[in-house]
């Protein structure tokens, strides 16, 4: 399988060097060429499947012409060391609880993934010089990056965050870990840091000193796998006895990467009816449905803090997929937007009738199905983190304590490490050219 970028403008490449490069040298991003489909009757026996089995199907249909099969099940197996466990909140909503990972956020299964991969193929290489993995965090991609390649031999982290910007628990999750993770704290936003790691890749000086890769959804190996959840949710509701035709999906969405690889899952032949898109009001994707106009602008702060993003980077990804078809991406997706204070309402009304207890991200997906599920259609909603990372924002919105996982408490017992700089290329090019081994 080759790999073309969203801007058309260089070569297709391989997966390995989709994986090693990261972003397109026109800074595009990369696609697979094609969409494969899996057999209907797959989905005939999904139900009776693990996590483990879909999740190896799934990867083989996508990598299978690139990585060994046995090579692949470890690879899936390593990765989904974890549950993932769908939970019935209410008469139509189920709740996919993604954050029972070691950072207790969704991106572990693509940050893992990931690392497997790139260990994968550098090993076969046997390359020398360390792999730097830059990466653009407003809250969870950073803390998963840096836990999936602690320590990893040959591998060096770079992870940017906007000041301030992050909850206390999140930022003590990557700034506390030494060894191969250097934080750096950006005075700006997220999309300052994605646009710093995005100059990066493209800087002819940096990349003939260093060998530089992405480990945000950017990179196919951190986006694609996230598209396990969706085949798995899908089991999980046909097993529960769900009407498979009437099951609609709210994705709380900040860089789009989770949402672009389940419509890739749609397309590959996953039965879900539509997606929602749920924001808080960093609203660009709402007002290009609403309109046909992408406008990005400056990313708002808001306490779903992790989907404070102006520019999603997979808003590329998306058009591709469909040709800019902006009514076919309609059809798929619809959107909606939410204010602090509609999350925290949420939040109560949630914990009140039914005892669960939302982070905000989960949050706007849950009031997304509540407002726009049709009748008959049952939704699920995805809990991308585990709320005690917003512990202060959570017990102030529901009015309880919220317990600490024991290990997210040893997070916040390190000693935090941070470089700060400005959000101007030639102070970061600097730093990262003083940190040539
Ligand atoms: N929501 C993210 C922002 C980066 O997204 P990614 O999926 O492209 O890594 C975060 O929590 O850091």
């Amino acid at each position: 399988m080759m790999y073309y970028s969203t801007n058309h403008s260089s070569p297709d490449v391989t997966l390995r060097d989709a994986i090693v490069h990261g972003l397109a040298p026109d800074r595009g991003l990369y696609m697979p060429e094609r969409i494969p489909s899996i057999p209907k009757a797959f989905f005939r026996h999904i139900g009776e499947m693990s996590l483990h089995e879909i999740a190896y199907v799934v990867a083989n249909t996508l990598f299978g012409d690139d990585v060994d099969s046995e090579e692949l099940r470890n690879i899936v197996a390593d990765t989904l060391g974890f549950d993932i466990p769908l939970r019935k909140v209410d008469d139509n909503r189920y709740v996919l609880e993604l954050f029972h990972g070691p950072t207790l956020a969704f991106k572990d299964v693509g940050a893992r993934f990931m690392a497997h991969m790139l260990s994968h193929f550098h090993s076969k290489e046997k390359s020398t010089g360390d792999v730097n993995v830059l990466v653009a965090t407003s809250g969870d991609t950073g803390s998963a990056v840096a836990n999936g390649f602690l320590n990893v031999p040959g591998v060096r982290v770079f992870v940017l965050y906007p000041y301030g910007k992050v909850s206390p628990i999140q930022e003590a999750q990557f700034t506390t870990l030494g060894g191969n993770i250097t934080a750096i704290e950006i005075d700006g936003t997220f999309d300052d840091c994605q646009s710093l790691v995005k100059s990066a890749f493209i800087d002819d000086e940096l990349n003939k000193a260093m060998h530089l890769t992405s480990a945000n959804s950017i990179n196919v190996a951190r986006f694609l796998p996230q598209m396990f959840y969706y085949y798995h949710a899908y089991a999980r509701m046909v097993q529960e006895g769900v009407d498979p035709e009437q099951i609609v999906v709210a994705v709380p969405s900040g860089n789009f990467g989770n949402i672009c690889s389940a419509l890739i899952a749609k397309r590959m032949g996953l039965p879900i009816k539509r997606f929602i898109a749920a924001n808080n009001r960093n609203d660009v994707f709402l007002r290009y449905l609403n309109t046909g106009e992408y406008n990005p602008g400056a990313s708002i702060p808001t306490i779903a803090n992790a989907m404070d993003v102006g520019e999603p980077s997979n808003f590329a990804r998306i058009l591709d997929l469909y040709g800019n078809d902006h009514a076919a991406i309609k059809a798929d997706i619809s959107g909606c937007s939410y204010t602090d204070d509609q999350i925290r309402s949420t939040m109560r009304e949630v914990y009140d009738s039914t005892g669960y207890i939302l982070d905000p991200h989960g949050a706007t997906a849950c009031r997304a199905l509540g407002e726009q599920l049709l009748p008959g259609e049952k939704g699920i909603f995805l809990e991308t983190a585990h709320p005690a990372k917003f512990k202060d924002t959570v017990e102030d919105a529901i009015g309880a304590r919220v317990q600490i996982p024991s290990r997210l408490a040893a997070f916040m017992r390190g000693e935090k490490s941070t470089v700060r700089l400005s959000r101007q290329f030639p102070a970061f090019k600097k730093f990262l050219l003083s940190q040539i081994q």
